[in-house]
């Protein structure tokens, strides 16, 4: 089995390596990081969550020298949220080298970083928009640039990104390598690596039957439009996830549903591209810090985000396209644990998903949608598993007196079954408001192409394009939450659920 050290890592970085936890090469790392030592041009594919930012992380900082002053690799990444979470990797691995590398996106003061930038960090990851813009404006120069990195590469293209990626790259020194890497390459990415690339590149595949993870457990639910919100919280109470990921197709579907849960009483924050780059750092931390257990997202989030505890995710609405499919879903099952997947498709999307499935080689096994007693038995088990857990965990001797009183009083039985009533969050029905939206047109999706057509209107400065995300979102904001009433009296909050604070 190869290790890091057989790769011709040297002792800073293998430490590095080892801090993170990492103890062996994955197999894109394995094949990818000579080829990337040697400064030939590769292009990377493996699955999600198979560790693509250390395969070309690791050779970046191996190939930094420190005695030269200016910018010396370059990665331009789609979202903000993934340069930010692709610069913290790489400061990680670079840590004991002490090689600096600054994020660089649309959103987060100029002025902040252009100080940042005099400190001279020696790697730049960013979102194209903000970089062209400093590049314009002469504050960051890539005269000793060697190495660029196209994380993504088809979703920049999808993006519309193509121009501004071309911008880029003319400013660097016609000496330097080229590495992309995304799990999925549809066919357009050969014309980008035809302009780009040298041709003598290498493609490394890692071979896999299928295109998603095997260990991601994959299920689709047939539901009415109108049915779907409330089958999304029976699910939600029967698995009971860690930390899940709905995804919706539209800002305005994001806001809703986030809106809509809350007052249902589950702990969920949204994130899409109107919101302020202060909200979506925010909501982000919220996530990964597990203060929110659900996020509800446009695509914004279905591209390279690394969260762990992430064990499910929800397509609310089923994707626009495979390629958007299988970065959704590879938000769970990463670095080798195992993830639930479920999508919801509505009776006139039946074409789409068959057409995901071709493409992933991969079948969705059906769901029947749960009832409310499955979804009541859903939480009594959870309740179970809570007191269990206090049983097991627990310093429960201060109760003990109170105990035996009950326990001289009533049957144990009844006892036990009033403690599991306390813990558990009985099915909500406080009215909530979704809007309808139309089912996918089945004739739009064009196979072949791989994704979204490239259309350079759709461009935004340093984030997300409005393309995606659809809709007429920017009046969002004032929506009223509708006739529930009552919403402020929840008590069943997820992230209150723990038994401990509920004892109290
Ligand atoms: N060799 C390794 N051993 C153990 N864990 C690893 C290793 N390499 C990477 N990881 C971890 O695996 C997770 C996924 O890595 P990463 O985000 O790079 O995946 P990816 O292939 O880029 O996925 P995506 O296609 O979704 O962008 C991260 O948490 C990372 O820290
Ligand atoms: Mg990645």
């Amino acid at each position: 089995m190869t290790k890091f050290k057989d790769l011709g890592i040297e002792t800073r970085t293998l430490k590095a390596i080892s801090d993170m936890g990492f103890e062996e090469p994955t197999p894109i790392q394995r094949d990818s990081i000579p080829v990337a030592l040697e400064g030939r041009d590769l292009i990377g594919q493996a699955q999600t969550g198979t560790g693509k930012t250390a395969a070309f992380g690791i050779p970046i900082i191996e190939k930094i020298d420190k005695d030269e002053s200016g910018v010396q690799a370059l990665i331009v990444t789609p979202t903000r949220e993934l340069t930010i979470q692709v610069a913290e990797e790489l400061n990680k691995i670079g840590n004991h080298k002490r090689i600096r590398t600054l994020p660089i996106y649309g959103g987060q003061h100029i002025g902040l970083q252009i100080k940042a930038l005099k400190k001279r960090p020696q790697i730049l990851v960013g979102t194209p928009g903000r970089l062209l813009d400093h590049l314009n404006r002469k504050t960051i120069r890539l005269g000793e640039l060697n190495t660029v990195v196209l994380d993504e590469a088809d979703e920049m293209l999808n993006m519309g990104f193509i121009d501004d990626i071309k911008s880029i790259l003319s400013q660097i020194p016609e000496e330097h390598h080229t590495m992309l890497f995304s799990a999925t390459m549809p066919k357009a990415i050969q014309s980008l690596a035809n302009q780009f690339m040298k041709e003598d590149r290498e493609i490394i595949r890692v071979k896999a039957s299928e295109m998603t993870v095997t260990k991601i457990d994959q299920r689709y639910v047939k539901v009415h439009e109108r049915e779907k919100f409330d089958v999304l919280c029976r699910l939600l109470d029967i698995q009971a996830p860690e930390l899940a990921i709905i995804f919706g197709r539209t800002k305005k579907r994001v806001d809703e549903v986030t809106d809509a849960l809350n007052k249902r009483g589950y702990s969920a924050d949204g994130i899409h591209g109107d919101l302020t780059q202060q909200k979506r750092d925010r909501v982000m931390k919220k996530f990964r810090s597990g203060r929110v257990d659900i996020l509800v997202a446009t695509d914004v989030a279905a591209r390279g985000i690394d969260i762990s505890g992430v064990s499910h995710v929800y397509n609310f609405d089923i994707p626009q396209d495979p390629e958007s499919y299988v970065h959704r879903i590879g938000r769970t099952g990463r670095a080798g644990n195992t993830g639930v997947a479920i999508t919801f498709m509505t009776s006139r999307e039946f074409d789409h998903l068959k057409t995901i499935e071709q493409i992933t080689k991969k079948r969705m096994e059906p769901m029947t949608i749960p009832s409310t007693d499955d979804a009541i038995e859903g939480q009594q088990r959870m309740a179970a598993d809570q007191l269990i857990n206090a049983i097991k965990n627990d310093d429960l001797d201060s109760y003990h007196n109170v105990a035996d009183e009950l326990l001289s009083q009533y049957n144990a039985r009844d006892i036990v079954a009033a403690a599991l009533k306390g813990y558990t969050k009985e099915p909500d029905k406080t009215p909530v408001e979704i809007t309808p939206i139309k089912p996918l047109d089945s004739k739009k999706r064009s196979s072949k192409g791989g994704g979204r057509p490239y259309n350079k209107n759709n461009k935004g400065k340093g984030g997300r394009p409005p393309k995606r995300s659809g809709g007429k979102p920017s009046q969002q904001g004032n929506r009223s939450s509708g006739g529930s009433g009552g919403s402020g009296n929840r008590q069943n909050n997820r992230s209150h659920r723990s038994f401990k604070q509920r004892v109290k």
